[in-house]
Order: structure tokens, then sequence, then C-alpha cells
């Protein structure tokens, strides 16, 4: 009975002898036979993944340093990523701890591990899908507005409710006029529009003064914790709030001095965070103002202008030193009717594009998918919007949105079928594309990149952790990818840069490794929309990769010497380190939290 009980304990079995019945030994000949097969199937297999040809090409020390990382990975599951060793998450009443836990629970935890220092300073090459309202830190954005003359702050309603403080429409706007009302927007004397000097409403915000009106409209700007995790209430629920944070943020980021600030504090985090590039997508909806200017600019060359002015010396300070650029796809509404579509989005876009065209990259359609137009409703507008464009000699490639959703063969995920058929360079997120056998063939013949933001797609409710990410399907039959942030500020990360998103991938799928990660990040510098090219010229590049003789090949040559790099400081500052023995310390922890992400300067 012991013996039989023993033999079925893990790490026992090794003690049993089988033989005496029959059962043979692993050693022997047929069942090595077995194990050789099967290892040759399983490579077999990741011959088909996108990051193949990558591995191949590892250098020995980059191939030293991802097995380092890989031991890291798994001693960190062992030992951080467990309930068992610190329960106080558990006993917080927040449920277990383990790897590939839901983001919004890992956060904090993730952030002071090894593989986080590590993930830190990856370069990361190019930022392809992000939302340019969302790319600065929350606390840099409020302590910026509250710093510059003639901000006020209004409301649709009397702030002194719970339900108002939490849902009534608030905005931002200059005005040099002295205010006409000194009724506090927080009480029920306040008339709804009436417009309120910021840091007055602000140091008059009942709970708590100005720390408290802080914290208020960070979660007005916001998905909080709490909303991030009921994933019960589904997608179009989150998307309600989403959307709200964006009214907002877009009226306070819009006035020239505070969206200076910003394009400038969006370069300096992701340069701080290793990359080096960014394709921004914004939505033309809003109104820009010059400083000092109540009126709001016809049209948006001034504020294509400013971007591109502040981009530019960014790129020329000290700071900036290594930061390649970037350019904006400029986005329309795809709940608009068809007429504004091309009224609003495409006329505007075209009369930008020619007036500044190293600052467009491309065009593209937003807002939730499920609930607004389908790319079939419109064809005969994109396809006038090609027409245009040929006509006046410019070049706006489509970089769409498609399959951001849950659907199978629904209206939503067939928008997939069109982003290809209309010639998208790159698909943004992508999210229902392994559904598609022939569409990911496609794809890969047509040097399609899927654009994939796994934290974006838990907090939005489509996969409730990043284990149950389809992504990892997709890098298995080849597709490339390149892994986005999307909406740092308000889904969650806090802070711009990649490294939460890279993080999560290498921790939550195994196949992936750091080789993979290089990969991902290789390819976003292959895929990246560096400056105008046809068609033919685009594929070609892409094609060549670091063997053509672009802007593209070199920047890839450049992310090569960075990689190595990375990797040669892994192996000096990981190697010598016997894995599975090293415990963090206290000292480790302050060291690495002075090391974690840089907090925002405040602005000037
Ligand atoms: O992940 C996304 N999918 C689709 N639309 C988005 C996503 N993130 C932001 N927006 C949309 O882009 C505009 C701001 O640039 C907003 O309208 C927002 O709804």
């Amino acid at each position: 009975m012991a013996d039989l009980y023993e033999s079925d304990g893990v790490g026992q079995a090794g003690h049993w002898d089988g033989a005496a019945d029959g059962i043979p030994n692993t050693s022997d000949p047929f069942i090595q036979t077995y194990l050789h097969g099967r290892d040759a199937l399983i490579f077999q297999e990741r011959k088909l993944r996108s990051d193949h040809s990558f591995r191949q090409s590892l250098s020995p020390i980059a191939a030293e340093a991802c097995e380092i990382v890989a031991n890291i990975r798994d001693e960190e599951q062992r030992t951080i990523w467990t309930s068992e060793v610190e329960d106080r998450l558990a006993e917080d009443g927040e449920g277990n701890t383990y790897p590939g836990m839901m983001f919004t629970l890992a956060k904090s935890r993730m952030e002071r591990t090894k593989l986080w220092r590590i993930v830190r300073r990856l370069p990361k090459g190019a930022l392809l899908h992000a939302h340019f309202d969302a790319m600065v830190d929350l606390d840099f954005v409020f302590a910026k507005a509250l710093s510059t003359d003639g901000i006020h702050i209004c409301s649709q309603e009397a702030l002194c409710t719970p339900s108002a403080l939490e849902k009534s429409p608030v905005l931002f706007q200059y005005t040099r006029s002295i205010p006409q009302s000194n009724r506090s927007i927080w009480s029920s004397e306040y008339r709804p529009s009436t417009l309120i000097p910021l840091s007055t409403a602000a140091d008059d915000f009942p709970n708590g003064g100005r720390s408290g009106f802080l914290s208020w409209i960070k979660e007005r700007c916001s998905i909080t914790a709490s909303e991030s995790l009921n994933h019960h209430h589904g997608p179009n629920a989150i998307w309600q709030k989403f959307k709200s944070t964006f009214a907002i943020l877009g009226s306070i980021i819009f006035y020239e001095p505070i969206f200076r600030a910003f394009v400038r504090e969006m370069c300096r985090q992701l340069l701080d965070d290793g990359v080096r590039w960014v394709d921004v997508r914004a939505a033309f909806i809003f109104q820009y103002r010059r400083e000092g200017s109540e009126i709001p600019e016809e049209g948006y060359e001034e504020v294509i202008r400013a971007f591109g002015e502040e981009v530019e010396s960014f790129k020329a300070s000290p700071e900036g030193k290594g930061f390649w650029g970037a350019r904006m796809i400029w986005t329309s509404l795809r709940n608009l009717e068809r007429r504004e579509v091309i009224k609003t989005g495409m006329k505007q876009c075209i009369a930008v594009k020619t007036a500044y065209p190293h600052l467009i990259a491309g065009f593209d359609l937003v807002g939730q998918e499920d609930l607004g137009r389908p790319l079939k409703d419109l064809i005969p507008e994109l396809l006038w919007f090609r027409k245009r464009c040929v006509e006046e000699g410019i070049e706006i490639p489509f970089f769409f949105h498609a399959g951001e959703c849950l659907g199978d063969g629904d209206k939503t995920d067939q928008n997939l079928f069109d982003a290809l058929l209309l010639g998208t360079r790159r698909i943004g997120h992508g999210f229902s594309l392994y559904k598609h056998p022939l569409l990911i063939d496609m794809i890969k013949d047509k040097r399609i990149l899927v654009e994939s933001c796994p934290i974006s797609n838990e907090i939005l409710r489509l996969t409730s952790s990043i284990m149950s990410h389809p992504l990892p399907a997709l890098l298995a039959r080849g597709v490339p990818v390149a892994l986005c942030n999307d909406d740092p500020s308000i889904l969650g990360q806090g802070t711009n840069g990649m490294t939460h998103d890279f993080w999560q991938a290498l921790q939550g799928w195994k196949n992936l490794g750091l080789e993979g990660l290089g990969a991902l990040a290789e390819n976003s510098v292959r895929w990246a929309a560096f400056e105008d090219q046809s068609s033919q010229d685009w594929i070609k590049g892409v094609r060549d990769a670091s063997f053509g003789n672009g802007v593209r090949a070199s920047r890839m040559k450049e992310w090569r010497i960075d990689w190595d790099a990375f990797c040669e400081w892994i192996v000096a500052e990981y190697g010598g380190q016997a894995s599975g023995d090293h415990q963090p310390t206290e000292a480790d922890d302050v060291a690495f939290n002075m090391a974690r992400v840089v907090p925002a300067p405040t602005p000037k």
C-alpha cells in the first residue's frame, strides 16, 4: 500500500521500480524514440510561429539572456505568483494570487518583480496603436491644467449629489473673462454650464479640497479598479464609461499650452520606456484654442503644426536624444452619419495632409466597433477617399481597427474582411481574427501586421485575463504582430510606455519568452509608418526589413544594436545568479521602487 501511495507522489516516481509489473523504463530505446519524436513534433510546430526566424537568428549572448529570463520567469511564478508565500491579497478579500491573474489585481505586484526591471529596459521599438488623449498620466495633465492661466470647469448640473459627481457631463475650457458667478459648482446654487476657475473649484471641493478634487477627476477620466474587474457587466457598459472619459479629456488637452506640454511629455515617457517612435491616433472632433484665445481654430492645420514643432523640439533636446519621432493616424468616428464622415473627417484630413504631409501617416475610424457603423456601410465613402487621395497626389493609407469584438460572424467580426479588401496596412486589435483561417493566410501573404493590445482587451472586457487572450493563437499561426498599449492613462496602466503589456505577455505565454518579446518589438519597427510610401514601396520595405536601404532598414539596424546591448546587460546583471535561489530582499525592492516608472515631472 505504502509503495503504491508513494509511486503516485510527484517527484517520487523515480524511486519506484515498475519493472516488476512490466512497465518500461523511460530510458528504454522505444520510449526514447517516442520522446524524440515528440520533441521533433513540437519543434516542427514551432517553425510555423511568426517569431521563428527571429529566434533562429539570436546571437549566443542573446540566447543566453533569453534563457536567464526564462529562469527568472519560472522562479517568479513559483515565488511571487502564489498565495502561499504571501497571502495579503487573499486576506484583503481579493482572492488568490496566481500567474496570469487579472491585470488590475496583478499590477502593483508585477511592478516589483525582477521581470519588470528587465522588461522596462527592453528596447520596444515603436508604439503602433495608441490614442492620443490617453497618452499622458492624468497627474501630469491636471497639474498642468491647474497651473495654466484661464482654465475653467463647468458642469451640466450642480455637482452636489453622488450621482451628479459620478455622471454629470463635466468640461474644461479656457476663457479670459472674469467669472460671472461665485456660486460653487459643488452646491445646489450652481447654475448649469457656468464656467468656474479651475483652481477655485479644486480648492473648494467638499471632500478633501484640492487633493480630493484630483482623486475625483482622475476617477472620472479613467476606468477604475473596480470597474475593470466587473466583467459580468459586459463590454457595452464599460464602453459607456470609457467614452465619457474622452469627452472630459478632449476638453482640456487641446488648449495650446497644455497641448504642447502634453505632446512633449508623451514623447518623454515613451523614450523613457524604450519606445523610440509612435504612430499615434487622434480623433479630430475636438476644438483647438491657441494660447490666450477663446475662439477655437477653424480646421486642424494649427494643432498639427504645434504637434510637429513639439516633437521636433523634443528630438533636438538633450532628453530627447535617440527619439525617432511621431506621426498621426487621422481618425474619424465610426458612428457619424455617412455624410459627416466625408465632411468632417475625410475632407479635413486631406486638407491637413496637404499642408503637413510628413505628420499625417494614415486614416482610420474609431469608437466602439459593435455599436458603430461597420466598414461595409462606408465602402462608397472609403473608395471616394482613395480616389481623392490619388487625384491630390497624396498617400493616406488605411490602418483600420477591425475585429475588436467577441462576435463570430456578426457584422463587427466581418470588419476584418473589409479591412483586408480595402488594403489596410495593419489591423488594429484583430481580436477576433483567430476565428478566420482564410483571412489569417491572406494577412500573412499580404504582410499585414496586427496591432495587439492585450491589456486594453482585458479592461474593455473581451477577455478576463492574459491567459485567455487569443494572441498566442495568431503568433503560433505565423501572423506578424506588435504589442501596443492603446489607452494607457485611461485603462489602468497609469503611465505611458509598454512595459505592462510586454510584461503580461512574457509572464502569461510560455511559448513567447524574451525571444518572442524581442521579435514583437522588432516587428513594431518593421511596420512603423516612418514616412510616406506607395503600397509597393511599403510592401518592399516590410519585406526587405533590415536588408533594405531606406529609413525602415536603418532603424531596424539601430534597434538590433539596442537589442544586443540589452541582452548583454541581462547577462552581466543576472547571469551570475544561480536560478531559483535568489529571494528578492527589501533592499532590492527599495532600489527597484526608485527605478520604477519615473514620476512625471511637475509641468512648467
Ligand atoms: O481601443 C479602441 N477601439 C476603438 N476606439 C477607441 C479605442 N480606444 C479609443 N478609442 C476611441 O478613440 C477616440 C479617441 O481618440 C475616442 O472616441 C475613443 O472612443
